[in-house]
């Protein structure tokens, strides 16, 4: 596959509302799947936002709810969805995870966020994962991070080194920190010479501000794509072949002097 259709949800997340969560989240997927997508992408903590007091009863068991209801949604509209995150509850503790559904409903990967936020008190009731995010979307060697984790070079570069071509990045990032979030974004892309697709929040918890600006950067460090404030489905067509043809000019991972560091 060249060109890879994607669909951005930039939702707006009710506090703690799991079930009204669930209910929006499957209208906006029929919605972007009724445009013609091949994939949908949701933003971090989508069921619950950040509401981590209640987080162990929130949470979902063993992503039992997420798994019935992103891979009835995914082999009935057949379509891809990178589901974001949820809150995931694994042998009594709770994760920050990202669960991929492929065009027949089944779950092809997980990931769950490897640095927790200590800004928004994640470490006090989360647990971090300890596997990177490979996935394959059709075919194409992908991979997915979460949020804070754009702030952590290494664990990029890990992934393009095992051959990943698209960096997605589903978020929960407020104000007043925009100015990082677009050029971390950019500078991922640039440094690995790979798509970096972002699906953050829009909306209000208490004081804290989500801006949205939800972003597709090319493998140049070109923006394709940046969304505004409000809550939206965004469709955004990449060509994968341009990963190749900026890694040929430049070709960085040649480069690299892995004798010296
Ligand atoms: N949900 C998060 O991980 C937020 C990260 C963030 O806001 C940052 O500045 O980093």
């Amino acid at each position: 596959m060249e060109k890879l259709r994607i669909a951005i949800i930039q939702m707006d997340i009710a506090f703690g509302h799991v079930k009204a969560n669930r209910r929006h989240a499957d209208q906006l997927i029929r919605e972007a799947a009724a445009k013609g997508t091949d994939l949908v992408v949701l933003p971090e903590l989508w069921t619950t936002a950040y509401d981590l007091t209640r987080i162990h009863d929130l949470a979902d068991d063993s992503g039992e709810q997420t798994k019935e209801q992103m891979s009835q949604l995914a082999s009935s509209l057949n379509i891809n969805i990178l589901a974001g995150s949820v809150a995931y509850k694994q042998d009594g503790k709770v994760y920050n995870t990202t669960l991929l559904f492929d065009r027949n409903g089944n779950q092809t990967a997980s990931y769950s966020k490897l640095h927790l936020f200590r800004l928004m008190e994640e470490e006090q009731y989360l647990h971090a994962g300890t596997a990177e995010g490979q996935i394959q979307i059709e075919g194409v060697p992908c991979a997915t991070i979460i949020c804070y984790d754009l702030r952590f070079p290494e664990l990029t570069r890990k992934l393009a080194l095992a051959g990943a071509k698209i960096l997605f990045v589903p978020a929960e990032w407020p104000h007043p920190r925009l100015h990082h979030w677009r050029t971390l974004q950019v500078a991922r892309a640039i440094e690995n010479q790979m798509f970096v697709v972002s699906c953050n929040r829009v909306g209000r918890a208490g004081d804290t501000e989500f801006f949205g600006h939800s972003m597709v950067v090319d493998p140049w460090g070109e923006v394709l794509f940046e969304a505004g404030e409000e809550e939206g489905i965004f469709h955004v067509k990449i060509d994968l072949d341009l990963v190749d043809s900026v890694r040929k000019r430049i070709p960085i991972f040649e480069d690299r002097r892995t004798d010296m560091y």
